[in-house]
């Protein structure tokens, strides 16, 4: 199974996966500060909670690095706070971006006089990075044993959007799931919706399963609850950007309305996410901020317009799953179902 470079430290900066051109190139960029790499984050170079966390990170290590070439700041927060907080506010939905410079932020305050600053935040953002990768191979695990199986023909998951290696530090969470399944020697099948308006399915969830041999159909979004009413899926496996502290979760937009359906038809609604994504200060959903993004991401494909001159346009980029549609929230320390405060709680102690 495939390990994609997201966002890495390349030669003393940031490398990222340009995922706007995929599929059809395979481009990086890189990156020498945090205003940078904020950009290449507001412009989706890079995607994902956990992959945007990741990148938000080596953004700080590359920040602190840019400083130091003039000689060590006297004062390290007051040289970083603007870079990092453009960094901080480049996108508001996903909380692995501030939860990631949050903890970069802890290495600032915890260094002493003489410590080497910048290659301490480097090393905190590798660790970053490979906890995240570890983190969605343990919950891979965990979602592929929640997966119904069937003795004489194939789980058919519905995925939406992209949740995979491309939006993590480069495994996946629920295409993590689908991956520790088919690694578990599951008989697996996918149907990815395409999730306008960006079609984060289309051209990277699909690319993604392809490269790694799995069995996946491409359909459009408005096809899911046909499919669903004529029992051609067995389970539906998301990711998320934000799981407030009751179990209601942010995710692409679209997710909610997949959930209803889900509900209606009695099918297993899997949300998969690291306890990095757990926002245990956000009280539930109604709290969540919604990123609303350029209309040209609706009315435009790649330059081309696709819409009515002057029609007016909405495009927010997630929405909120009440946590009584999530039949179990998959994490790194275990799953959690039917998701509720005192229960997700618990994922914390101990
Ligand atoms: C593993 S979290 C991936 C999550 O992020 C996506 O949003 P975007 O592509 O706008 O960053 C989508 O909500 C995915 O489920």
């Amino acid at each position: 199974m495939s390990i994609f470079d997201t966002a890495v430290w390349h030669d003393g900066r940031v490398r990222m996966m340009d995922q706007r051109l995929l599929p059809d190139q395979e481009v990086y960029l890189e990156y020498e500060s945090a205003a940078a790499v904020a950009d290449g984050i507001r412009d989706m170079v890079v995607r994902g909670a956990p992959a945007i966390g990741c990148a938000a990170a080596y953004g700080f290590a590359v920040e602190a690095k840019r400083l130091a070439a003039d000689g060590n700041p006297s004062d390290w927060r007051a040289a970083l706070e603007p870079g990092i907080k453009i960094l901080r506010e480049c996108r508001p939905t996903a909380v692995n971006l501030m939860w990631a410079i949050d903890r970069m932020w802890g290495v600032v305050d915890a260094a002493q006089p003489g410590d080497d600053l910048p290659a301490k935040l480097l090393a905190e953002a590798h660790a970053i990075r490979d906890e995240d990768i570890d983190s969605c191979k343990t919950m891979g695990r965990n979602g592929a044993a929640q997966l119904p199986q069937f003795p004489d023909r194939p789980t058919v998951v519905m995925t939406h959007c992209n949740a995979g290696a491309l939006a993590t530090g480069g495994y996946g969470t629920a295409l993590g799931v689908i991956r520790a399944a088919v690694e578990a020697g599951q008989n697996i099948q996918v149907i990815a919706n395409e999730t306008r308006p960006y079609l984060q399915g289309a051209r990277l969830t699909a690319w993604e399963l392809i490269e790694d041999n799995v069995d996946t159909t491409l359909v459009t979004d408005n096809m899911a609850g046909h499919l669903m009413s004529r029992g051609e899926v067995d389970a539906v496996v998301v990711g998320t950007d934000r799981v407030a502290a009751n179990g209601d979760v942010a995710n692409k937009i679209g997710t909610y309305t997949l959930a209803v359906l889900a509900k209606r038809h009695n099918i297993p609604f899997f949300v998969a996410g690291p306890l990095s994504t757990i926002d245990r200060n956000c009280p539930d959903g109604a709290h969540i901020p919604i990123e609303e993004r350029d209309a040209e991401e609706v009315t435009h494909f790649r330059g081309q317009r696709t819409a009515a001159l002057k029609v007016k346009v909405r495009n927010p980029a997630f929405d909120v799953t009440p946590a009584e549609l999530v039949t179990a929230l998959v994490t790194e320390k275990g799953v959690v179902t039917a998701p509720t405060r005192e229960k997700i709680a618990k994922l914390f102690e101990s």
